[in-house]
């Protein structure tokens, strides 16, 4: 099964794709590509003063991002409205586990051409998270232990997996992986603890 995160046709998703395409020119830009900077900051000032014009109250929002008992489109890993977001797209296997291939650029680099650790972090979060909504049993991470084996390389095809490996009473156990060309990269062991949030109405 494909989570349908992408094929939602939301008008807000073709905003998001152009926001996240202005982050990726600008920090591939730099003050060394000759744009004119004070312009282009004018130019996106101008989109703001729009967006935040209409705008409809924050708790509007936050009720419409939560709507139905499903998946959300908003989070920073996966989130198609959310132009931080890469965003991931996953594929859900019957033996239980998640998959999604995503390719990162400039705007997630730590290390010199490699990812982030931190946005490391964030993706096997939310993957691991998003392994348990697979499985059946969600809940809040309480611990993520993280091993960083090699660097992340950007701009190269990276898959990013996790599954669910145990549920004891409210504690859930899920692991994880970045691997790039078939080499692991990064490793996750999380703990979760089954405790619903109401989602705001
Ligand atoms: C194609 C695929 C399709 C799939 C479809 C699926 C759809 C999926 C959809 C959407 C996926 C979304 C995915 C999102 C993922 C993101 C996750 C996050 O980032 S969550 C935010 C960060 N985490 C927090 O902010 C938690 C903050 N902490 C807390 O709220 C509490 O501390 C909490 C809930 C973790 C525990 O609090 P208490 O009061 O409910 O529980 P107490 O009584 O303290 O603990 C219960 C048991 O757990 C142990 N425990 C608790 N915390 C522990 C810890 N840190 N380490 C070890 N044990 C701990 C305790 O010792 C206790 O164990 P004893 O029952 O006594 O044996």
């Amino acid at each position: 099964m494909t989570m349908d995160l992408q094929t939602e046709r939301c008008g807000v998703d073709g905003a998001a794709a152009a926001a996240r395409r202005v982050i990726d020119a600008l920090v591939r830009a730099g003050d060394i590509s000759g744009a004119d900077m004070a312009g282009i900051a004018d130019r996106l000032n101008a989109v703001a003063d729009d967006l935040e014009a209409q705008a409809p109250p924050l708790r509007d929002r936050l009720v419409n991002m939560w709507r139905g008992d499903g998946n959300t489109r908003h989070d920073p890993a996966a989130g198609p409205e959310n132009p931080i977001a890469p965003p991931l797209a996953y594929t859900g296997r019957p033996d239980g586990s998640i998959e999604s291939d995503v390719t990162l650029g400039l705007p997630y680099q730590g290390p010199p051409s490699s990812v982030h650790g931190g946005v490391s972090a964030l993706l096997l979060d939310h993957t691991l998270g998003v392994a348990n909504g697979w499985a059946g049993t969600s809940g809040m991470t309480a611990e993520l232990t993280l091993r960083y084996h090699h660097p992340t390389p950007l701009f190269e095809p990276l898959t990013v997996t996790a599954r669910q490996v145990s549920v004891d009473g409210r504690k859930i156990r899920t692991t994880g992986a970045i691997a790039a060309a078939g080499r692991t990269c990064v490793t996750a062991e999380g703990l979760f603890i089954a405790k619903p949030l109401p989602r705001p109405r």
